[in-house]
């Protein structure tokens, strides 16, 4: 009997974990959890939008590495071959060719980088009071899809403000992807109107899980994330949530989900994409 991974069922673990400013810390951190999470049972184990760094404009300079060959990349996949897991690794400050990204790289069980998707929309907000941030202070766009396979799932990942996009979760969905991995970082004025309802939307339009996973909440840091880390299913529920506090969420998600209602409610073959033109009103 082929393992459950290969029939399209596997347990997947969203790791809210706490990030601080030492870096060496926020990797030990990280390499604790993923152990813990495996001992769980995960096979494809997530971590948050930029782990290893505070999440600060003035700081992603200062903390950036190349991938695959800085301390991080070299860190996370030997986390990954240890334990013999998928890791998604949030995201974490790239430097390449002089520019900086906004990127998260996916390793595989042994290690191997099979992935790496730099955020595509950057999030730059002006909300005066609330939340300002303007991530292209420091940041070049990344430019394209990012997918890869676990078992019989095709796996997207797209960075937190990506989520607003639902054009973008589309061409993942055209693509065949049935899990949908966003790390995230919303803040504590956008986070309880809007997190939930784009994970949520981005679920039901796509018929597709969706995963959005978040840091713990510091009320230190400069910029004070919203956490409430959570998983969505195809139909549009959310099947396990955090609060603001470090902790690890396990689910195991099942392809059967995502087959049965793409057949019961087939939207997606019943779209009229030939009306869908403001030249035709
Ligand atoms: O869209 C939002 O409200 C927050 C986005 C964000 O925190 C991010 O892109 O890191």
């Amino acid at each position: 009997m082929a393992p459950a991974q290969e029939q399209g069922k596997f347990k997947i673990a969203l790791v809210q974990m706490p990030i601080g400013s030492d870096k060496e810390q926020n990797l030990n951190t990280a390499a604790r959890k993923v152990a813990e999470a495996k001992k769980n049972g995960a096979y494809l184990v997530l971590l948050p939008e930029c782990f290893n760094s505070p999440y600060e404009t003035g700081s992603f300079d200062k903390y950036a590495e190349e991938i695959p060959n800085g301390p991080s990349s070299v860190a996370m996949s030997k986390i990954a071959k240890d334990n013999g897991v998928y890791l998604v690794g949030g995201s974490i400050p790239e430097k390449s060719a002089g520019k900086l990204y906004n990127s998260c790289p996916v390793w595989d069980p042994n290690g191997k980088l099979i992935a790496l998707h730099r955020k595509v929309h950057l999030f730059n907000m002006d909300i005066p009071g609330k939340c300002t941030f303007f991530e292209s202070e420091a940041f070049t766009p990344g430019e394209g899809v990012t997918i890869f396979d676990v078992g019989l799932f095709k796996v997207g990942v797209a960075i937190c403000y990506d989520l607003r996009f639902p054009e973008w979760a589309a061409l993942y969905r055209d693509q065949g992807v049935s899990l949908m991995i966003y790390p995230g970082a919303f803040d504590t004025y956008t986070g309880p109107m809007h997190w939930d309802l784009l994970l949520r939307s981005r679920a039901l339009d796509n018929q597709m899980y969706v995963a959005g996973v978040c840091g713990a909440r510091d009320t230190n840091a400069s910029y004070v994330s919203w956490g409430h880390s959570l998983l969505v299913d195809p139909w549009g529920r959310i099947v396990v949530e955090a609060d603001e506090k470090e902790t690890i969420l396990y689910h195991t998600i099942d392809m059967k989900v995502c087959d049965e209602i793409r057949k019961q409610i087939p939207v997606n073959k019943q779209r009229r994409p030939d009306l869908y033109s403001s030249k035709k009103i």
